[in-house]
This record gives structure tokens, C-alpha cells and sequence, in this order.
């Protein structure tokens, strides 16, 4: 039976082995609900490996690789269809832990030194019979299968052998697009606002409240959150108007009264009163600490939630985007008060056409009146925040990472800015805290200060926070990436005025008439402008430009491929770089964020920045492979694309389900691992990890796309990137453009 057709799951038949935890824990599936045993002792006709390809014995046996499997005690007979009867789940769980956990961290891991076996009874004797359940990666997902149960209140379960067992790649695909995205996806409602309007980040009396901070020309939404909180007052929502001008003096006084920023919402019918309401559109959330909705995250996730089919999150979050633009003047780093004066990385333009494209395109209405609105707001955001003072260089015509904004960001790590604030504390002999204070409220006047945070507000909308490329500079930036991104809209604006309004766009907000040549013409002059100040022949590099002294820096960035994603380099350009640049920045896991000697030396002094050397993050790899695409070089696109997936699955296997931000990609063993600033989003998990980190998780879905079935295989069986390279045939190499 083929593992992609319709699988039956009934009390009377069998289980689907791979089905969603809620199913396959659900009361269908409870022995405790069966009336004998019988349902839950028939085989079913899956094999272990179903969902892998059939040619994966030949390549295991080829590279002597496979994982170790159960002893079979019982019943050998039906290898590939063994099930496991655990009576017990409590009881397994804590003999489980004890004896494998034995660094005590709720984790299985390589690291363990636990036996690495566990007897576990079969479902065929009732439990009375039983089979070695071995090795960390099966003994993790029998942690991590388990914790799940237990969570959906089972105490004991039927588990398939194939369950635990499941090739790598498959379940981690699976687990990606049935679990991680649901996990990581908000709708807001009267019920769960309080949850989602508490600060995680703000250590002050008043972060304690859950707060949600309304635009002053939304008063249904300030009447729908009061109602809600009047519904449930124990949870004290204190739901608040913003002014009609939100100035930087603003921001900073409510910087310790932080809130949640209202988000889009559109009329319904309340099924219980059956009066007219609103509803939240759903968006997704970078990992799961988070609440909010997050800038350039969101573009990047809307890649892999398309490719898994949840389209209404990818389109709920460009509904969120128009209307932070249209009620904050951006999209927002995040939608918490105190993001208010900064952005991110501008995707807006691309991320509505891939939705367009997939919710009907141009034949459908619904679809082209979504890519208008989407485009609107792009054009007001293009117009008023990235090409406007202060971000854009009016010598050049750059833009820079340059938000407005007062005094120290709140929201960092307590001892994030010890380092640049010492001096000054033994100047004032002033405690950290009553520094900051007195600092931020314009007590004391420290115009170096001043300085060195008008750039970190500019590290921080970059959505590179922190790096040693933008320390003590990034808003005199005229960075690679912005100005790729910006080359982008104004192309993605040209053809969409030329192609949805008969190439006349008449802008409602500032009442000029544009067509498509106008912004050709912008993109042509960028373009030259890009090459003119930032473009390196010699190292195959674009560098970005200081505007402030006018020269140009020399900062080896894994962000110079974005000139290709977005179609700004020429060929050449592009095949320049790839012969010279890209060696510089290829290593075991992929593309590192940037090169070691541009990073310099770290000390105690000069500590590791997490988007610095040695760390390899997904949108990078994301945008380098699709850049790579479209000049022609698919071949470096997937070898890249092995090295990621490689280090993924590697972490994933031997660290019990790990998926992380980002990952150290010089070194195989413990990649997720990662010394630098706040550590590592997505490590932190007890038993189980549920939901991945998003862009991460859409790394994975979308790399798997440039692999064939053989290296799909050898990611299952976790062959490093040069061994698996090294045993390619000639013709195979060229896949790989080796
Ligand atoms: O609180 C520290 C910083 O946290 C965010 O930055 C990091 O997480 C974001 C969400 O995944 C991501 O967009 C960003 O690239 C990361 O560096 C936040 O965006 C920063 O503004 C904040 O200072
Ligand atoms: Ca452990």
C-alpha cells in the first residue's frame, strides 16, 4: 500500500502510524476505550519504512549506516509492523527518564550515557512479551511520544514501532507541517488576549499587567477588547487608546507600561449571541516564547506555511502588515509598544504575490483586490518609511537601517549593554539601574551615548541584532541587504501597476500618478547607484556603504547574496561572486552569516555576536538558495542546501528533536549549541519539542525541495555534507556543482 494514499483510522481497522498526535492519542486509538483487545492487536499493513523510498535499503547497506533497530523478542515475523503496548505511560515516562535522562536535562540526547536500551511490552501479548526499544533516537522519540501522550491525558497508548522509529527526514517534514506550524500559530480572541498581551520580555510592575494598546480610529476594536475584559476581570487587561501621533517621546514614556499593539481584525457573526463581532486573523509567531507578530520572521515563515498549505496564516499576517502600516506608519520589528518607532527587513511586496498566486491569482477578484490593497500599503511603507528621512541618504538616494527612537531599548537582556554602559557608571558612580534611569529621562546628557544607540536601534530593525558589522554604525549604513530589498518592491511595483492598473497607479495617499517606467527607472538607478558605491570586483563582494563618511566598508557578508535574490546583481556579478565570494562563506552547514577574520578576534571583552561567524541562520540560506536559482546556479543552491539540512537532521537526530534559531554551522556534533548573547531560541523544552523555530522550520521544508530521493536518503542516515559528496558519481557531482 502506498504511504500517500488515504489511510483508515477506526476502532475496527488500523491506526495510521504517522497520524496528527490528536488522532493517533486520541479516544480512537485509547485501549482503555476498546472493548477488547483485539482492536488494538491487529497489524496493520504499514512497513517502517512507508513513508521513505523503496530504494532506501540499497543506499543503507551501501553505506553501512542504518540505525539500530528493536531486538524482536517476540515476533519477528511481523517485522515492520510491531507495536508497542504501554500500560503505563506515567510510570514508562519516569523509568525512562531515570535511567536514559542522565544529565538530568527532560532531554535524551547523545550526550547521555544512559544503556541505551529499554524493554518495552508489545501490543500482541498485552504488554506480557517484550522488545529493546534502542539507541537515542528511538529512545528520544519514545520520550518525546510519551510526553505528548500524556499531555492529551492518556495514561496508557498502543505506539507503533514505525512511530519511533521514523526516518528523520520524514518526521521531522511531518512533524514541520502538521505540529510546528499549529503550534506556533495565534488567533487572538477574548479568551487568550491577556495570555498574548503579557510582556515576557519587561521586568517592570507594570509589565505585569497584560495591556493591548489601540490606534485612536479603531474604537470597535477598543470596545471589543474592553468587552473582553470585562468578561474575564481576574485577568486585569487593561486595554488602552494610543494618540494620534505617535512621536518617539511617546514610545519611551510607556517603555515600562509595555503592550501589546492591536492587530487586524475583521467583522463576524458571534455563533453564541449571533450579534456582529470581530475576529483576529491568525498569523504565526517566530518560536514559541513568542506572541507577537513579527516582521521580517514572517515573510520567511509565510514561505514554508505556503508550501505546507496553511495559506490563511501566510495571507492573515500581509492582513496584519496593511494595517500596521496603515496605523503605525510600518510594519513593526514586532507588535509590542516598544517596537513602535522600528522596522525590519521589508518583504511586503513579495510575500503578497506568493499568496496571490496561490489563493486564485489573476483570474480570481478576491485575489487581485487582496495584491491591490497589499500594494498600496507596500507603496505608502516604500514612500514614508524606507525612503524618507531619516533612513534615506539623500546624497546617494540609500537607505539605511535608521529608526527613530529614545534612550536604551528595554526589551534587550538585563547585562546586555554592561559592557558600553561601565565607563559611564564609574563616571556618575551610579549603580546600572539608576543610570539607565536618569539616562533615559534626560537627567544625564551623554551624547556618546546618544550615538551608540541610535545604531543599535539600526542593528536591531536590520533584524541582524547584534553583529560586529553594524556596532557603533548601522544607521550610517547604506547596507547590501535593505537596498536588494528595496531594488525588489520597486520592481514588484512596476510590474504590478503595469499588469492590475493599466499602468496608472494614482497613490490615495498622496494623490501622485504613477507608471511602471517610474519605477523601472527608480530600480535602474539603485542598481547603478548599489554597484557604484558597494560593489567589489576584486573580492567578488557587495560591501555596504558609510553615508556619513562616504566610504565604503569591508565587512564580508553572507547578506551580499541577496543582490541576487532580488535580481539586482548582473551576471557577472553574480558569477563573480560565487567564484569568489562564496568560498569564503561556504562551510560544513552552509552559509555562515559572515567571515571569521571580518568578525575579528572574540575575548571576554569582545564576546561572540549571534549574527556573527561561526552561526548560520535560515534566512540566510533561504534567500542565497532561491538567489543562486535564478542566476543559473541551482547546483551551489542544493549543495548549500545539503550542508543545511545536514546540520538540521543531525541536531535533530541526536538531541531529541531539536530545532533551533539559529545553529553554529562549523561544527557537527553539537551545532544547535550556540554561546552568544541570549543563547538559543527553541533549545529550552521538557520531553518534547512542539513547535520548532519558524523560519527554521521553513528552512527545512523548502531546502528539502532541491533534494533528490538519494539525498533525502543520506540526510535520513545523516551522512556529513563532504562523505556524501565524495561518494557521488561524476553525473551526480554536477547536481551538486562539484
Ligand atoms: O529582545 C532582543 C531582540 O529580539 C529580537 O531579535 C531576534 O529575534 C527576532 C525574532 O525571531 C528576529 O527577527 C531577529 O532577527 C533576532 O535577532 C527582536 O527582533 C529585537 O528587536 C530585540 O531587540
Ligand atoms: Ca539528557
Amino acid at each position: 500500500m502506498s504511504a500517500t494514499r488515504t489511510r483508515r483510522s477506526s476502532s475496527r481497522g488500523f491506526m495510521d502510524p504517522f497520524s496528527d498526535a490528536e488522532v493517533y492519542y486520541g479516544p480512537i486509538n485509547d485501549p482503555k476505550k476498546q472493548s477488547s483487545q483485539r482492536a488494538f492487536n491487529r497489524s496493520r499493513a504499514f512497513s517502517v519504512f512507508e513513508n521513505t523510498s523503496t530504494d532506501k535499503k540499497s543506499f543503507d547497506e551501501t553505506y553501512s549506516l542504518q540505525r539500530r533497530g528493536s531486538e524482536d523478542d517476540s515476533y519477528s515475523s511481523s517485522k515492520g509492523n510491531r507495536r508497542f503496548f504501554i500500560e503505563n505511560v506515567d510510570s514508562t515516562l519516569e523509568e525512562l527518564l531515570r535511567t536514559e535522562d542522565t544529565d538530568r536535562n527532560f532531554q535524551i540526547t547523545v550526550e547521555d550515557n544512559g544503556p541505551k536500551v529499554m524493554k518495552v511490552g508489545t501490543s500482541n501479548s498485552g504488554g506480557y512479551n517484550t522488545i529493546n526499544v534502542r539507541g537515542t533516537y528511538m529512545l528520544s522519540n519514545l520520550l518525546q511520544e510519551l510526553t505528548i501522550a500524556k499531555s492529551l491525558g492518556r495514561h496508557q497508548i498502543i505506539l507503533d514501532e514505525a512511530r519511533i522509529n521514523e526516518n528523520p527526514v520524514a518526521r521531522l517534514s511531518r512533524l514541520i507541517s502538521k505540529q510546528f506550524w499549529d503550534y506556533l500559530t495565534r488567533r487572538i480572541d477574548c479568551n487568550n488576549i491577556a495570555k498574548i498581551a503579557s510582556d515576557t520580555k519587561i521586568n517592570t510592575p507594570e509589565a505585569k499587567v497584560p495591556r493591548i494598546y489601540i490606534p485612536y480610529n479603531c474604537p470597535e476594536q477598543f470596545e471589543f477588547y474592553s468587552k473582553a475584559s470585562k468578561m474575564h476581570p481576574s485577568l486585569k487587561l487593561d486595554v488602552q487608546y494610543l494618540p494620534s501621533n505617535i512621536t518617539p517621546e511617546y514610545v519611551k514614556s510607556i517603555n515600562d507600561r509595555p503592550g501589546l499593539l492591536a492587530l487586524a481584525m475583521r467583522e463576524c457573526i458571534d455563533p453564541e449571541t449571533g450579534e456582529k463581532s470581530l475576529t483576529s486573523y491568525p498569523y504565526a509567531v517566530p518560536g514559541g516564547r513568542f506572541n507577537e507578530l513579527y516582521g521580517w520572521d514572517s515573510y520567511m515563515m509565510a514561505l514554508g506555511l505556503l508550501k505546507n498549505g496553511k495559506i490563511d496564516v501566510a495571507k492573515g499576517m500581509v492582513e496584519h502588515f496593511i494595517f500596521e502600516i496603515e496605523h503605525y506608519g510600518k510594519i513593526l520589528n514586532a507588535n509590542r509598544s516598544y517596537y513602535l518607532c522600528r522596522s525590519q527587513p521589508p518583504f511586503l511586496t513579495d510575500m503578497a504575490l506568493q499568496i496571490f498566486k496561490r489563493i486564485g491569482g489573476e483570474n480570481d477578484p478576491n485575489a487581485v483586490a487582496f495584491l491591490k490593497r497589499s500594494f498600496q500599503a507596500a507603496i505608502k511603507e516604500y514612500k514614508t518609511v524606507w525612503v524618507a528621512y531619516p533612513r534615506l541618504d539623500c546624497d546617494t538616494g540609500l537607505s539605511c537601517y535608521h529608526p527613530d527612537g529614545l534612550g536604551i531599548p528595554p526589551e534587550t537582556e538585563s547585562g546586555h549593554f554592561d559592557a558600553v554602559l561601565k565607563p559611564y557608571l564609574n563616571k556618575y558612580d551610579l549603580p546600572r539601574d539608576e543610570f539607565i534611569k536618569k539616562y533615559n529621562d534626560g537627567k544625564i546628557i551623554e551624547p556618546s551615548l546618544d550615538e551608540f544607540f541610535l545604531h543599535d536601534r539600526g542593528v536591531r530593525e536590520s533584524g541582524h541584532d547584534t553583529t560586529y558589522r553594524f556596532e557603533g554604525v548601522c544607521a550610517y549604513l547604506a547596507t547590501i541587504d535593505l537596498n536588494s530589498l528595496l531594488y525588489k518592491y520597486e520592481r514588484d511595483i512596476a510590474d504590478v501597476i503595469q499588469e492590475f492598473y493599466a499602468d496608472s497607479y494614482e497613490d490615495p495617499n498622496d494623490g501622485t500618478v504613477t507608471d511602471s517606467a517610474h519605477w523601472r527607472k527608480l530600480a535602474e538607478r539603485r542598481k547603478e547607484t548599489v554597484t557604484k558605491y558597494m560593489w567589489d570586483e576584486e573580492s567578488g563582494f557587495f560591501f555596504d556603504y558609510n553615508v556619513h563618511v562616504k566610504k565604503r566598508t569591508f565587512y564580508q557578508s553572507a547578506t551580499t547574496f541577496w543582490s541576487l535574490w532580488s535580481g539586482l546583481a548582473t551576471d557577472e556579478q553574480a558569477k563573480t561572486m560565487v567564484e569568489k565570494a562564496l568560498p569564503n562563506l561556504e562551510v560544513l552547514g552552509g552559509l555562515v552569516s559572515c567571515t571569521e577574520s571580518s568578525r575579528g578576534e572574540i575575548s571576554l571583552l569582545r564576546p561572540s555576536r549571534q549574527w556573527d561567524y561561526p552561526f548560520g541562520w535560515a534566512p540566510h540560506q533561504i534567500l542565497a538558495w532561491q538567489g543562486l536559482s535564478n542566476y543559473g546556479f541551482k547546483g551551489v543552491a542544493t549543495r548549500l542546501a545539503y550542508r543545511w539540512l545536514f546540520i538540521m537532521t543531525k541536531a535533530f537526530v541526536d538531541y531529541n528533536g531539536i530545532v533551533v534559531e539559529k545553529y553554529d554551522i562549523t561544527k557537527g556534533t553539537d551545532p544547535h549549541r550556540v554561546v552568544a548573547e541570549y543563547g538559543n531560541q527553541g533549545a529550552d523544552f521538557k520531553g518534547v519539542a512542539r513547535e520548532g523555530f519558524g523560519w527554521v522550520n521553513s528552512s527545512y521544508i523548502l531546502g528539502l525541495e532541491y533534494m533528490n530521493n538519494h539525498a533525502k536518503r543520506a540526510l535520513g542516515a545523516c551522512i556529513p555534507p563532504v562523505p556524501f559528496f565524495n561518494s557521488l558519481k561524476p553525473s551526480e557531482k554536477k547536481l551538486y556543482a562539484l
